[in-house]
């Protein structure tokens, strides 16, 4: 007889309806002790590229969730960035310090070419370059691997300098010069993406105030930016012209947004919002937002011209226009008299839409998009 329970229960089918998900891959290998996710949102534009994330989640519920929420991302910022992609995500559950190995990344691999390119990798939170070489060895729906295979190579420092024009075209709207030499930045995480970032602030002059929760990566922004260092819940409240959110999402939300006394939000987090609503609150204190999918898009635009065979002049020539789609969010947020997170959301959405009513003609491809193989 089934046992009846009183708890209420987590209903996958009615997740994936209400943000209308494609699909979701468990992905279980017991000899190399995969555990991953993979999450497809929306294949309207393309492909669904997104990263890979590797975290020791706590509960496979938050695992689920943060993998949801990082694919639909991936929707937006494919869409807005004008890139003919769809969006998705995928985490391994686990510990990236103890936990890698090449059997797990190609059991991972085997899962993607399963999917025979409807989802397409790349780097994430703790994933690497050499991650992403142990994946090529079962699929080619791989991108961000090693530059040998003709490939982009690790895409955070692409990322940063996306960051670094989306931030200049924020100060241009607030302060009406883009110039951000004597300007604070309150740069919150000093990993992969911040660390590129903090070196184009400081290169043009401005001031850094950082934290983090790994030592070694304060010392190195230290060091060689003479950047001030703070303690972890002290970086809300410190006086900035600019908040930078460079680690996890969900930062700002109903804790935060009363400390924070920067002008202007920008950076490379993903999900910085914790909802929606608090992008509305940042508007109504005066606190500009850059939207984080539109600002941090470099990484992906980068990658996704391996699609076309990489070409490293063509991808940055993309990534400097971060500075004028930006400058297209602020826009339409004044036009139509919206917050910013709003105007982006429309920019995407009207993308997809448009492109979901254009009449599909039968087409035979004769090449696949990834022809490295
Ligand atoms: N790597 C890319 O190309 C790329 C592209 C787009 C978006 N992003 C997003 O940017 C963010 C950073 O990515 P990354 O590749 O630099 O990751 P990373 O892991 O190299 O850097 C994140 C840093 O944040 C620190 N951190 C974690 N928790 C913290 C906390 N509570 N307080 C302060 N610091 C904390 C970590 O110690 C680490 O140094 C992520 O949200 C990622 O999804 C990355
Ligand atoms: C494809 C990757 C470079 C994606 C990147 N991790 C992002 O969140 O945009």
């Amino acid at each position: 007889m089934m046992e009846t329970n009183t708890e209420p229960r987590f209903r996958i089918f009615d997740v994936l309806q209400s943000e209308d998900y494609e699909q979701i891959v468990f992905c279980q290998d017991q000899a190399s002790g995969l555990k991953a996710i993979i999450a497809i949102h929306d294949t309207t534009l393309g492909p669904a590229l997104g990263g890979l994330r590797m975290w020791n989640y706590e509960s496979e519920q938050e695992a689920l969730t943060d993998v949801l929420r990082l694919a639909k991302g991936m929707t937006y910022k494919n869409a807005a960035a004008g890139l003919n992609l769809g969006g998705g995500k995928a985490v391994i559950i686990g510990n990236a310090k103890t936990d890698k190995s090449e059997a797990l990344f190609r059991a991972f691999g085997r899962y993607v070419q399963s999917l025979s390119g409807r989802y397409i990798t790349a780097e994430d939170v703790n994933t690497t370059v050499a991650d992403m070489d142990f994946i090529h060895m079962e699929t080619d729906y791989v991108t961000g691997v090693s530059p040998a295979f003709g490939s982009s190579g690790n895409p955070s420092p692409v990322t940063a300098y996306g960051v670094y024009r989306g931030m200049k075209a924020a100060a241009k709207w607030k302060f009406g010069t883009d110039s951000l030499a004597g300007k604070t930045v309150a740069v919150q995480g000093v990993g992969n993406v911040a660390y590129n970032l903090c070196r184009h602030l400081h290169e043009e002059g401005a001031h850094l105030i950082v934290t983090d929760i790994n030592e070694e990566a304060l010392k190195r922004a230290e060091a060689d930016f003479g950047a001030t260092v703070v303690k972890p819940d002290e970086i809300y409240a410190v006086e900035c012209d600019i908040f930078a959110p460079c680690a996890l999402g969900a930062v700002i939300n109903d804790k935060t947004i009363p400390q924070l006394k920067a002008q202007i939000v920008a950076g490379a987090a993903n999900n910085q919002l914790a909802e929606d609503r608090h992008g509305d609150v940042l508007d109504e204190n005066g606190i500009l937002y850059a939207p984080d999918f539109v600002i941090n898009a470099g990484g992906v635009i980068n990658v996704a011209d391996e699609l076309e065979g990489y070409n490293r002049e063509r991808a940055m020539k993309k990534i400097e226009l971060i500075y004028d789609n930006m400058m297209r969010v602020f826009e339409i947020a004044e036009r139509d008299g919206v917050p910013t997170h709003v105007a982006a959301d429309k920019m995407a959405e009207e993308r997809i839409h448009m492109m979901s009513r254009s009449r599909s003609q039968f087409l035979k491809v004769e090449k696949s998009i990834l022809g490295r193989r």
